[in-house]
């Protein structure tokens, strides 16, 4: 279980051009089920799921995982635990140009010190899953913007971590191509994993395996169904 106790998040705090991302927000996130965080731009949404992958800190309030307060951990056991326990498809999708698909979606493994042959493999099979198998020798600056989306997502899926956060995963994707996401998504949650997912894409908020269903407004939760 994932809960946020009363977190806030104040970007650019005590300056003139401070924010407050999100305001005292209370959340018990279920494992092993898939949560939609939906709301209008600017809601809180990615800032929430950062603060959730330990990607930052809340200004105040308490994140645990598992039991385990998390929000004030030092640097290095936040970024041994982001690397284990997440993995991420970033809105801008941040691979690496210059590398190939398949070098790029290796590359979250590479400091967990694993046979690169067992890695590969399981790159590969993620790359074929989504149906880039034939694309993993190409640079990925090659790629269409669904197709880069989708080494990202297979990129995400490399460590076999436990929670899977994506940021707006399908919104370049076709309805076929959001099928096959929502398949992966569901095989992932029968595996036990956790997802955490932000989206506006009604095809992703009424889909099957989707549990629960959290709306925010104006950096709070407004709505929680599941
Ligand atoms: N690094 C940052 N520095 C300053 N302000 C930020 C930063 N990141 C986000 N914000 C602000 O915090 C608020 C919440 O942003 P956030 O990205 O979490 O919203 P969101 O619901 O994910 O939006 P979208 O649907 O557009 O991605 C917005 O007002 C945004 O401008």
């Amino acid at each position: 279980m994932i809960t946020l106790s009363d977190v806030s998040k104040i970007y650019n705090e005590g300056r003139p051009n401070a924010v407050t991302a999100l305001h005292a927000v209370t959340l018990t996130i279920a494992r092993g089920g898939v949560t939609v965080f939906m709301g209008p731009s600017g809601s809180g949404k990615t800032t929430l799921l950062s603060l959730v992958g330990c990607m930052a800190r809340p200004s105040t309030g308490r994140i645990t995982l598992d039991g385990a307060p998390v929000s004030g951990l030092p640097e290095r056991f936040l970024t041994d635990l982001r690397r284990r326990h997440f993995g991420f498809v970033f809105q801008r999708f941040n691979l690496i140009r210059g590398l190939t698909v398949l070098d790029n979606v290796m590359l979250p493994a590479a400091p967990l010190g694993e046979d690169p042959r067992a890695v590969q493999a399981r790159a590969l099979a993620r790359l074929e899953a989504l149906g880039l198998g034939p694309k993993a020798l190409m640079p990925v600056e090659v790629l269409s913007g669904g197709e880069t989306q989708r080494a990202a997502i297979a990129r995400a899926l490399v460590n076999d971590a436990p929670v899977l956060i994506a940021d707006e995963p399908t919104a370049n994707l076709d309805t076929a191509l959001t099928h096959r996401f929502l398949d992966i998504v569901a095989a992932l949650r029968d595996q036990g994993k956790t997802v955490l997912l932000t989206s506006h894409d009604p095809r992703i908020i009424a889909a099957a395996p989707v549990s629960a269903v959290v709306e925010m407004r104006d950096g709070q939760v407004v709505e929680v169904r599941s």
